[in-house]
């Protein structure tokens, strides 16, 4: 494995006096798949948003490629940052006011400076042909299935080149059909643009189909982490309860 280009070293979030993040150690190498696992609340999306410059921290420190994100660092350096990551939101969070191609050329132009429409333009065909999506360029969001969305989000978030593309549950509110197709196609485009991917997720069978690593959260700590393996095999009483649905990793019985 190459050697991680982002690390959070013992992070912690506040909001108010809640403890969103407790300390977290965690890190993300070139070409891997992680996947960050736990009951709702659990912390997940607030590390993915730390990762993405988009949430400060209060203790810790975050290295990111060859620098580090402290409590210190300020919002004109985070954004900075942000202009090296791709995100898939929830929802896609694709511009509804435009096509599906100015929705993908966005980052070009935004991240990168990029205002040479020829480059512009092939680079869309690009990404639009990687995502198996030719023929919907000039459609709008609203015109589009979830699934041709997510894909949408997806070639966007790429089309920059990121070091890190981090998806926010990717394959929520999409049937079973579609969110294997779009599994697929993130483990496809990992290799193809080998990239550091980190994926939040509920969804367990996507989760034992992408990943190289998994990290088990709950309450706002990482409580177990390791390969699909390592999971399967797994006698941990807390990983069988999160495995077994219930809310809370640390609480209740077994039903
Ligand atoms: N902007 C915010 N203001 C106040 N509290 C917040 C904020 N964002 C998150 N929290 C709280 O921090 C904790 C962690 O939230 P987070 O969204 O990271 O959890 P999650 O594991 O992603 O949950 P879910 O699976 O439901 O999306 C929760 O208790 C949440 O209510």
């Amino acid at each position: 494995m190459s050697p991680p280009v982002v690390t959070l070293e013992e992070v912690s979030v506040f909001f108010g006096s809640k403890e969103a993040l407790k300390s977290i150690n965690l890190s993300l190498s070139m070409g891997e798949v992680k996947c960050i696992l736990g009951p709702s609340g659990c912390g997940k999306t607030t590390t993915l948003r730390v990762i993405a410059g988009l949430q400060k921290i209060q203790k810790g420190r975050m290295k990111l490629f060859d620098s580090y994100v402290t409590p210190e660092t300020e919002e004109k350096d985070l954004a900075d940052f942000r202009k090296r990551l791709g995100v898939v939101f929830q929802g896609g969070a694709l511009f509804d006011s435009l096509t599906v191609g100015q929705n993908i050329a966005f980052p070009l132009k935004y991240c990168r400076g990029i205002e040479d429409r020829a480059f512009i333009e092939k680079k869309v065909k690009e990404m639009l042909d990687h995502v198996e999506l030719e023929d919907v360029r000039e459609l709008y969001p609203s015109e589009l299935s979830g699934g041709m969305r997510k894909r949408v989000a997806i070639a966007r978030a790429l089309v920059h080149e990121p070091e890190v593309l981090l998806l926010d549950e990717p394959t929520t509110g999409l049937d079973p059909l579609t969110a294997r197709h779009i599994d697929a196609l993130i483990v496809t485009l990992c290799r193809r643009f080998q990239v550091a991917v980190l994926v939040v997720t509920h969804d367990m069978v996507s989760a034992l189909g992408i990943a190289d690593r998994l990290v088990l959260m709950d309450d706002g700590r990482v409580v177990w982490r390791g390969t699909c393996d390592e999971w399967n095999k797994m006698d941990d009483p807390a990983v069988k309860r999160f495995a077994a649905g219930l809310i809370s990793v640390r609480g209740g019985d077994l039903p």
